[in-house]
């Protein structure tokens, strides 16, 4: 069975210049806390959401959530001091924007030359750009930092000038090319925002979807949808129920050396053995907190 990773059902953005966010997100139960310094800062207050963010670093409290800063694109005048100063910032990881090709992920790496082996690089797949590229991009895997992709539907829906419907309708084969690209190369996928964030029934199928589509977890904008997305994208009761019916069935005695068994009915093969022992684990990981 391959390494499971820790659980990333939900990632919450929040703007690095909100103080009371930034208090509030160490209470909150995400998986994953985004420190953004990208789109949700307006350009005069991008030094102060830097300090901030390093500041917030620092000063730790996140306990067991991961913790991630957005940096502004390399293609901006802030991108490569972002860059450099949370290279050296205790963070687990840096969110890099609008990737669109394999060479940006170099250049990341690059300006990353002094952070500690532990930091991860995650890439925002945003751009239309990035779409043949997907395979590439995620194959960055071997050779870099990168471990993580994060969908960014709002710019999708403009480069695209494409819709942004609870269906998502446009967006669904990138969707499936770029999940398919992260598990070739091993790389963790989680969806785009629900700016809807009072709809609490539509962002709920919206993060089902999400799980259907094969996603890890879900990238948040409000509090609200933390609890909604760590319930979907949680092993439920009924699946767990399966994978130990699978996991007993070849098991017994009878089954032993044989590829091919029948569980209530179904035919379930060694594949499936492998699916629901890695249900059983994300589900040991999450209830160990
Ligand atoms: C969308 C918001 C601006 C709404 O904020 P607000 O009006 O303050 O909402 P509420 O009054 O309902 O807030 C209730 C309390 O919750 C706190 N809060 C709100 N949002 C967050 C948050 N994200 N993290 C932590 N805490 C939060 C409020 O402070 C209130 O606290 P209290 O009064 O103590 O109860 C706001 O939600 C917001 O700014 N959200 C994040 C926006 C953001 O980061 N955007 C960038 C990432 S999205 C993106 O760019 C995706 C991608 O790149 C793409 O292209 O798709
Ligand atoms: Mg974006």
């Amino acid at each position: 069975m391959s390494k499971i990773e820790r659980p990333r059902r939900s990632a919450l953005y929040l703007p690095a210049t909100n103080a009371k966010a930034l208090a509030k997100a160490r209470t909150l139960p995400a998986d994953v806390v985004i420190l953004d310094l990208e789109d949700a800062v307006a350009p005069e207050h991008k030094e102060a959401a830097r300090a901030a963010a390093l500041a917030a670093v620092a000063e730790g409290g996140f306990g067991r959530r991961e913790l991630a800063i957005r940096a502004n694109g390399l293609d901006t005048p802030w991108g490569a001091d972002d860059l450099a100063a949370i290279a050296l910032s205790g963070a687990d990881a840096v969110l890099v924007p609008k990737v669109s090709s394999p060479a940006d992920i170099d250049a990341c790496q690059a300006a990353l030359s002094a952070a500690p082996d532990s930091l991860q690089l995650w890439a925002m797949i945003e751009t239309c750009a990035c779409l043949p590229q997907l395979d590439a991009i995620a194959a960055k895997a071997r050779s870099t930092r990168l471990s993580l992709f994060v969908m960014g539907t709002n710019d999708l829906a403009k480069e695209m000038r494409a819709r942004l419907t609870p269906e998502r309708t446009p967006f669904l084969p990138f969707l499936s090319l770029a999940v398919a690209a992260a598990r070739a190369h091993g790389v963790a996928i989680l969806d785009g925002v629900c700016n809807e964030f009072r709809d609490i029934d539509l962002f709920r199928a919206e993060a089902e979807q999400g799980l259907l589509y094969g996603f890890d977890g879900k990238s948040l904008i409000h509090p609200n949808q933390i609890d909604p997305c760590n319930a979907v994208f949680s092993p439920s009761e009924d699946e767990l129920a399966w994978a130990r019916a699978v996991i007993a069935g070849f098991a017994l005695p009878e089954n032993q050396g044989k590829g091919a068994i029948q569980v209530e009915g179904k035919m379930v093969e060694l594949l499936h053995l492998e699916q629901a022992q890695r249900l059983v684990a994300v589900a040991e990981q999450i209830a160990a907190g």
